[in-house]
């Protein structure tokens, strides 16, 4: 009966979108212009018709929701480079906003590529494939490039470690010692070096893995890409992510401090021993992880090339956290403007005393969002929680037209 319906949808208020995602999965020739009909969440959901190809609907409970404010053709415009950060509590739809941008990125002609940087990847059961290994890996199922990458934090750590330790770690410690130069060793010791490589603080596997990425995003091969988004680890995670530049970029720099005196001690013993100079060594890596980490400290920092989207849900402990992580971002000078609150249920016309309780709930955390100073100012987003699990292509291309107006 719903797809008869359909053929005289052009005549539906602009603001509903009248079916579920289980319709539109099951039904897709049946796939309606999202972009013409949006919904307010004062609207109710799953339209019935009682009479095809009229103007007579019953609507029911279940449908739709999206406040036209997410500005997808702020965030499409342009064909420069540009990074989308989605951040936020455990479970709240990052992985399913991130896939979903990404998935309409593409769709709208942007070479696109999504990065799952939480080391508990969703992102190939998001798009219902296998985008494992560590690599880019094309995503199927569109006609448009689209690639994703699920880094391997182990990997990463692994590559970090070595290069460490043969650059200013262990390597360098056991060879001031040969050298009688215990006294400098000692200092390197309260900078608690063998800490930072043995046991990598959390979240220094993520800050590595980014800056592998940015390795390769620089590298002429990708230039062609301009959209990269990011599917980040819960907040915890991600704050320690956003701040971890600016910490290695000091350790870094006061390891290679160390390294330049100790470098200028080996070459005055030699010289008074008579041995020929060694070469320098080849590019040293510990520069080139500090540069890059300077280079992730100013891309997140960049209004102009970043934005760090927070995803919630209508609950008060959610919308607490996304408060904190807003201001840990502003603290970090990381560009957020929008605030998507996902999962939101559908008013009930129904008389399940469960729904209208947990919608009223809802609505009460909804509130708090109005009223609080971190977020108040923020565009809000909101998306309903939807009948099936968001999950393969057209579950994300549904979302994306959902949220991303
Ligand atoms: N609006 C929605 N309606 C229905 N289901 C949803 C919605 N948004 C997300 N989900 C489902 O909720 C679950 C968690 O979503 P997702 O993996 O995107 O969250 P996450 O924040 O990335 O989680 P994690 O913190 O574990 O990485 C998934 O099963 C997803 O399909």
């Amino acid at each position: 009966m719903l797809s008869r319906c359909f053929r005289s949808i052009s005549i539906v208020p602009r603001n509903f979108i009248p079916i579920t995602l289980s319709h539109y999965i099951s039904k897709p020739q049946n796939n309606i212009p999202f972009h013409r009909i949006k919904a307010s969440l004062s609207s109710v959901s799953t339209l019935t018709c009682i009479r095809p190809n009229t103007v007579t609907f019953q609507v029911r409970s279940i449908a739709t929701v999206v406040d036209s404010v997410a500005g997808f053709g702020e965030v499409v415009v342009g064909p420069q480079r540009k990074y989308y950060f989605l951040g936020g509590k455990g479970g709240v739809g990052k992985t399913s906003c991130a896939a979903s941008l990404a998935v309409k990125f593409a769709h709208h002609g942007h070479p696109t590529i999504v990065i799952s940087t939480d080391p508990a990847h969703s992102l190939s059961d998001s798009f219902a494939q296998d985008l494992t290994g560590g690599v880019l890996v094309p995503v199927e199922g569109l006609n448009s490039p689209l690639f994703a990458l699920e880094i391997d934090p182990e990997r990463a750590k692994e590559d970090f470690r070595s290069a460490s330790q043969k650059n200013g770690g262990s390597a360098v410690k056991d060879f001031m010692n040969n050298m009688g130069l215990g006294m400098l060793a000692n200092q390197l010791g309260e900078l608690k070096l063998g800490e930072l490589l043995d046991t990598p603080p959390p979240g220094l596997d993520e800050a590595i893995a980014i800056s592998k990425v940015m390795q390769f995003v620089e590298s002429p091969q990708y230039s062609m890409f301009s959209r990269i988004v990011f599917d980040t680890a819960p907040t915890g995670h991600t704050l320690r992510l956003l701040s971890l530049p600016d910490f290695l970029d000091a350790s870094i720099g006061k390891v290679m401090k160390l390294k330049q005196k100790l470098a200028s001690a080996t070459s005055a013993i030699k010289s008074v021993l008579g041995k020929a100079e060694e070469q320098q060594d080849v590019p040293d890596k510990l520069e080139q992880l500090r540069k890059r980490m300077t280079k992730v400290r100013d891309l997140f920092r960049d209004s102009n090339t970043t934005e760090f989207v927070i995803v919630t849900i209508p609950s008060v402990m959610a919308i607490n956290e996304s408060s904190r992580l807003h201001a840990s971002l502003r603290k970090e000078h990381v560009p957020v403007q929008r605030l998507i609150v996902n999962q939101i249920l559908p008013p009930s016309t129904s008389d399940c005393k469960f729904c209208t309780t947990k919608r009223k709930d809802q609505m009460r955390a909804i509130d708090m969002i109005k009223n609080d100073p971190e977020l108040a100012n923020l565009k809000i987003i909101q998306a309903p929680l939807v009948d099936l699990e968001i999950r393969g292509i057209p579950a994300l291309k549904y979302m994306g037209n959902m949220v991303w107006t």
